[in-house]
């Protein structure tokens, strides 16, 4: 191996000491060498091979590197000192737009916006003198003129090639990050400026916060220092409540809101609560009013309320502020108590007067009629019915009305209604009104005697004239305070006095049926009966002076009466009572004989009644005639019966309804 090993160093170094190596040798050894060297040659080859291999692996490592340099997703270029482009990859080549050839020996400087070329050369200086790696930012021009963003990492190269020192530098796309960044930074800007805004709006809110606190506190301390009592309430629902509004009831402690009602008042109380609370609901109740309750320990109370309506929290509610008046209600009653007694009291006062002639504008002043004053005065105080008795012509709606100006409801109105004149047919359109085309003939809405005479006086004259039917109606108003307009269909509340009359025996039309025993009693609470005219004479000269003076002309001076009239007076009977002797005065003062001594019916008849005025004879038209020929002959055959109804009917051959309606028609009283 040894003789091998400096053979072939001998045979490398000359071929010619081989040959005498070889000449030397025996055919054993040349054959043994033979053997060794065609064994070395297989090694040699093999090395060979070897070394082939590895070239070719070289090769394509290369031929990897080289790729990944030319393609490799960041740019590279390889800068001399003068900053011209010795090497170039593909990568900065598309970066920049152009071939890559092109830029190979081209300036790179050539390729940065104008600003950023200084920091290119003093980036290169830098990592040539400092053979340290530089890092810079700078913009390329770029494809279409799109400035790109780019880092410059540089190394500066250890050994100078034919171009002398270099450098190589890698260039980074960081558009992408840039544009992050500027993304970053209008996001921060925006962020910072709605960090403002927040931090804005909050001290804003902040602020309201205070602001409502106070406002809260203000309205709390106002609503709980606020003398009334102030609730909210919404379906039997207390929302709130001040203390005051809690302490009205009774109650110290303020619950937590919203509570039922149920749990703020006791029983009793509660219902007439609701029941305020339904008419405010409905609108019946006026915004201001006044009611009774009753505190947790059942102490009667009177509050004066206010109510209103609301929206709270989107929905319908009811403010409602109440206060205790139950000191002032005390006193007002007091007060009304006292004005009663005051008021009998001069009553009785004005009674015990003597000699009274005149009460209203009622005259006489004999006993009798001192007596019925006393009655007079007795039912003025009081809001009972009352029941009027006397014959016609005594003077029953005069001293109705009376009794009316005299009572608490003077300021409201006085409504008479002759029963007598009113058909059982239209009796509850009279009375209750009725609506439009509730029935034929019902033109437009009528408002009924009741509703007219709403908190007032109903005077019911000839309160015998009415049907058991119609009492029945007129019981059920009266007992119930309700009633029903004609076409309505909810019931009507009504606050009437009622006074009734007749000149007919009433307990014998009760006896006889006519008049129902309910109905009755129910009216004749309080009774007056007026003296006829007859029983009162020394009431004459008084009458005779009232009614000269009523009936006298303006500029005339009193008419005196001669005594053998005022005789005449004296001695007749007065059948048609104050009304026939005031027509008698009328007639005296007109000239015309006072015939109502003389004159049989049936010359009475012949003279005035069945013989029309000549002027009526004229052109006029026939029914206006007729209608003056009725009148006339009505107003006859009344003075003749001394204004007896009944018998005037019974002579004119016609029902008593029928002359009280043609009565009225014709305006005789
Ligand atoms: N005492 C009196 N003093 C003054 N005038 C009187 C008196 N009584 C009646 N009169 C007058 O007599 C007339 C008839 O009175 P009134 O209509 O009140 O009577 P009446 O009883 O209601 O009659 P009738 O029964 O017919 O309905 C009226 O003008 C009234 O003013």
């Amino acid at each position: 191996m040894d003789k091998i090993a400096e053979f072939q160093r001998k045979a490398q170094g000359n071929v010619n000491v081989i040959a005498e190596m070889i000449e030397e040798m025996s055919n054993q050894e040349i054959s043994h060498l033979i053997h060794e060297l065609w064994v070395h040659q297989i090694q040699l080859e093999s090395q060979n091979d070897e070394l082939h291999k590895q070239q070719r692996q070289l090769e394509t490592s290369r031929s990897h590197f080289h790729d990944l340099y030319m393609y490799a997703p960041i740019g590279c270029c390889m800068f001399d000192k003068e900053g011209l482009i010795r090497e170039a990859n593909e990568t900065i080549a598309a970066q920049l737009g152009i071939e890559r050839e092109h830029l190979l020996n081209a300036r790179f400087a050539g390729f940065l916006v104008e600003e950023d070329q200084e920091i290119f050369f003093r980036h290169l200086k830098a990592a040539f003198t400092t053979k340290c790696r530089q890092m810079d930012f700078v913009r390329l021009t770029g494809k279409r003129h799109q400035p790109l963003d780019v880092r410059l990492d540089s190394i500066p190269g250890i050994n100078a090639d034919e171009y002398g020192e270099q450098c190589w530098t890698a260039i980074i796309d960081i558009s992408e990050r840039k544009q992050l960044e500027k993304l970053i930074k209008e996001r921060t800007i925006k962020l910072a400026q709605t960090t403002r805004q927040l931090e804005q709006a909050a001290a804003e809110c902040k602020h309201m916060d205070e602001a409502l606190r106070i406002s809260e506190q203000q309205y709390r301390l106002l609503a709980e220092h606020v003398s009334d009592g102030i609730a909210m309430l919404r379906n039997g629902e207390v929302l709130f409540a001040n203390k005051t509004f809690l302490a009205l009831f009774g109650y110290a402690d303020a619950p937590i809101f919203p509570i039922a009602l149920s749990m703020l008042m006791r029983e009793d109380a509660r219902k007439r609560f609701e029941d305020t609370l339904i008419e405010i609901d409905k609108g019946l109740l006026k915004p201001r009013f006044e009611m009774s309750s009753m505190t947790r320990d059942g102490r009667d109370i009177w509050l004066q309320g206010a109510h209103r309506p609301i929206e709270w929290q989107g929905m319908a509610a009811i403010l409602l502020t109440m206060r205790d008046i139950t000191d002032t209600k005390r006193l007002e009653l007091t007060l009304e108590q006292e004005k009663k007694r005051l008021q009998k009291e001069i009553i009785t006062l004005k009674s015990s007067l003597k000699d009274r002639y005149k009460v209203g504008e009622i005259i006489g002043k004999s006993a009798v009629m001192q007596a019925m004053y006393e009655q007079i005065f007795k039912a003025a105080t009081s809001d009972a019915s009352v029941f009027i008795y006397g014959e016609s012509g005594t003077g029953k709606e005069l001293i109705a009305r009376t009794i009316h100006k005299m009572s608490k409801r003077r300021e409201q109105r006085f409504i008479p209604v002759n029963c007598g004149a009113i058909p059982e047919t239209l009796f509850e359109s009279e009375f209750f009104g009725h609506r439009k085309g509730s029935f034929t003939g019902a033109f437009r809405d009528k408002q009924g005697f009741f509703s007219a005479a709403h908190k007032g006086t109903l005077f019911l004259d000839e309160l015998g004239e009415l049907t058991p039917a119609m009492q029945v109606k007129l019981l059920r108003v009266l007992d119930d305070g309700e009633y029903m307009p004609v076409g309505e269909t909810t019931l009507k509340k009504v606050d009437v006095r009622i006074i009734t009359a007749t000149n007919r025996n009433l307990d014998e039309l009760r006896k006889r049926g006519l008049i129902r025993e309910d109905f009755f009693f129910r009216i004749h609470v309080f009774t007056i009966t007026i003296p006829p005219l007859r029983d009162r004479k020394d009431d004459i000269p008084l009458l005779v002076d009232h009614f000269l003076h009523r009936y006298r002309a303006d500029d005339e001076p009193l008419p005196t009466i001669p005594a053998y009239i005022m005789e005449m007076f004296y001695t007749y009977d007065w059948p048609g009572n104050v009304r026939e002797f005031q027509n008698a005065i009328q007639r005296y003062l007109s000239g015309q004989p006072l015939n109502f001594l003389e004159t049989t019916q049936e010359e009475s008849l012949k003279a005035n009644a069945l013989s029309p005025s000549k002027g009526s004879q004229d052109h006029r038209e026939f029914q206006a005639v007729m209608d003056e020929f009725e009148k006339k002959l009505i107003l006859n055959v009344l003075e003749q019966q001394r204004w007896n109804k009944s018998k005037t009917a019974a002579v004119l051959g016609i029902p008593r309804r029928t002359l009280y309606r043609k009565m009225e028609r014709y305006g005789i009283v």
